[in-house]
């Protein structure tokens, strides 16, 4: 009889009993341990590797600003998708300091067509597809081929970073104005109230978030219209480029067996996304953070994803993703630097002859 070689996969329980049998009290390193096991999990492997890693930051701008849902003007999107790619932003900082590699994607800025084939910039416009979402409030924010366009360019920058090595991804995002799209995405999957999802934003004031809220309600409102069988035709009502790109890219990099690191409230409306196109995509994904933006605790429970970090951080260009990679150094450092507690028993036995 022919015997099967194939590698048996490495289960929670094996898992769990491994961390339980490391040198301290059973469960001592608390959230620790469970990034730990996360690592050991997704990589299937005792051994987890937190490095190397990348953030891709991807930006886009968005026609709804038109409406007065954000506090900044739409040229900011481009201003700091060059300011992180000139390593002076916080994303830049952070990934400095956490070793990070950082990679900027101008994919669908107001003026990034024009700046296309300018070689001067070090942000990539190589998959720049559109001058900006339209308006959701009056029209579809992408037809339904822009979205699977935006989808294919994220699977393919996916393909590229695993092909490049890297083995733990982030994804982060920079636009102006996306809180709403990301407000529609999370109610319309998580079917809740646009009033439960909105938030300020990157600093909206009370009158600003009155119109924000009505704008996503009214969206959602159209965008359910189209039913459940029309998935994508829903989706594209409401979305935006780099949130289209960044679901690709979330999906991709969990079927290449990439650890994924999610950030903010932007980046998991796009992981919500992902996980409505392919399902169990999030079997890859860490919850870094969870952001003061109201709906992310929301799209965080329906991917039943639990957030390691919660320091009221509503930034976004990955920067809650970048603070949690010292976090994934430390759990690979306890599984391959500890020993056990079978070894004190030992030492105990020895010492007590
Ligand atoms: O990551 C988050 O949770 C987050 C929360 C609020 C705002 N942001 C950032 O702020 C910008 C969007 O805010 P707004 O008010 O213009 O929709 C966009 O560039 C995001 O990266 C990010
Ligand atoms: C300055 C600024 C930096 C950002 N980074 C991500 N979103 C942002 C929004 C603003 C306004």
């Amino acid at each position: 009889m022919s015997q099967d070689h194939r590698p048996q996969p490495l289960t929670n329980q094996v898992i769990r009993e491994h961390l339980a049998s490391l040198a301290k009290p059973p469960g001592s390193l608390g959230r620790l341990e469970d990034l730990a096991f996360e690592l050991c999990r997704i990589q299937q492997t005792l051994r987890p590797v937190s490095s190397p890693r990348k953030l891709i930051v991807f930006g886009g701008d968005h026609g709804v600003i038109s409406e007065g849902v954000t506090a900044w003007p739409g040229e900011i999107t481009q201003i700091m998708l060059d300011t992180i790619a000139k390593g002076k932003a916080a994303s830049s900082a952070l990934a400095m300091a956490t070793s990070t590699s950082l990679e900027v994607f101008d994919v669908g800025s107001f003026r990034g067509g024009a700046l296309r084939h300018q070689g001067s910039s070090s942000v990539r416009r190589d998959y720049w597809m559109l001058p900006g979402s339209r308006n959701l409030a009056q029209q579809p924010a992408m037809t339904v081929d822009e979205l699977e366009q935006g989808l294919t360019a994220g699977r393919q920058i996916a393909r590229e970073v695993a092909a490049q090595g890297f083995r733990i991804v982030a994804g982060g995002e920079m636009g102006i104005g996306n809180t709403t799209p990301a407000a529609c995405l999370t109610s319309l999957i998580c079917n809740e109230s646009g009033a439960l999802v909105v938030g300020r934003g990157a600093g909206a004031d009370d009158e600003t978030l009155q119109r924000k809220t009505q704008v996503v309600t009214q969206a959602v409102e159209r965008a359910r219209q189209h039913g459940t069988g029309q998935l994508r035709k829903q989706l594209a009502e409401v979305t935006g480029v780099e949130l289209a790109t960044l679901a690709g890219f979330f999906a991709e990099s969990s079927q290449l067996g990439m650890v994924v690191i999610l950030d903010g409230f932007i980046a998991t409306a796009a992981a919500l996304m992902a996980e409505v196109l392919w399902p169990e995509s999030r079997r890859n994904w860490i919850a870094a953070h969870c952001s003061t933006e109201p709906g992310h605790a929301i799209a965080l429970k329906f991917l039943q994803l639990d957030p390691f970090l919660n320091w009221q951080m509503r930034l976004g260009e990955g920067t809650g993703a970048l603070l949690l990679m010292p976090m994934l150094d430390a759990a690979c450092a306890i599984l391959s630097e500890m020993t056990t507690i079978a070894q004190l028993q030992t030492e105990l036995v020895h010492s007590r002859t």
